[in-house]
């Protein structure tokens, strides 16, 4: 079979994501995806792929590490929903956890800006598999 002929399936991703929450639920933390990785420079609730044999919220505290310096208990992820969202570049499958409690102030850690932001956020452009959960969390705190 001649591959270049041969339409290829994008890998398919498990990634754990973190809304990480402060000020009553009001704010959650958003970041700037670092130059190399596809969609560079688009904004996105801090998470990653998880690796082989990891949970999602094992995935989460690495990630919450190297992304941001700080330590999240495993008692304090709240896996909250799972959406999908079909990329060119792979299918993910998102696991969405709430967190209201973590040791640290985040701090970017690989370049990255990050920014606290309420309903509705004004940085863009945001990660279009990140829509649906902020349309839930505009739906799921009335308080915004
Ligand atoms: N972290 C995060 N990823 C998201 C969001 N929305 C969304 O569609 N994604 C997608 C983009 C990517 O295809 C995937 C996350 O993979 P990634 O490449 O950023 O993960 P990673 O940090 O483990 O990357 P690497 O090890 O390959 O460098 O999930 C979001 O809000 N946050």
């Amino acid at each position: 079979m001649n591959a270049t002929l041969t339409p290829s399936t994008p890998p398919r991703v498990e990634v754990a994501v973190a809304i990480l929450l402060r000020d009553d639920d009001r704010e959650f933390l958003l970041g700037s995806r670092p130059h190399g990785k596809p969609y560079a420079g688009y904004w996105e609730f801090p998470g990653g792929k998880l690796e082989a044999g990891e949970s999602v919220a094992q995935a989460l505290q690495r990630e919450m590490h190297e992304e941001l310096g700080i330590q999240i208990d495993h008692q304090h992820v709240e896996i909250w929903r799972t959406t999908e969202h079909d990329y060119p570049h792979a299918q993910v499958r998102l696991h969405w956890c709430k967190v209201r409690l973590w040791q640290g102030n985040p701090q970017p850690q690989e370049g990255q800006q990050i920014a606290w932001q309420s309903l509705p956020p004004t940085v863009e452009p945001i990660l279009p598999g990140a829509f649906p959960v902020l349309d839930a969390l505009q739906h799921s705190t009335p308080q915004i």
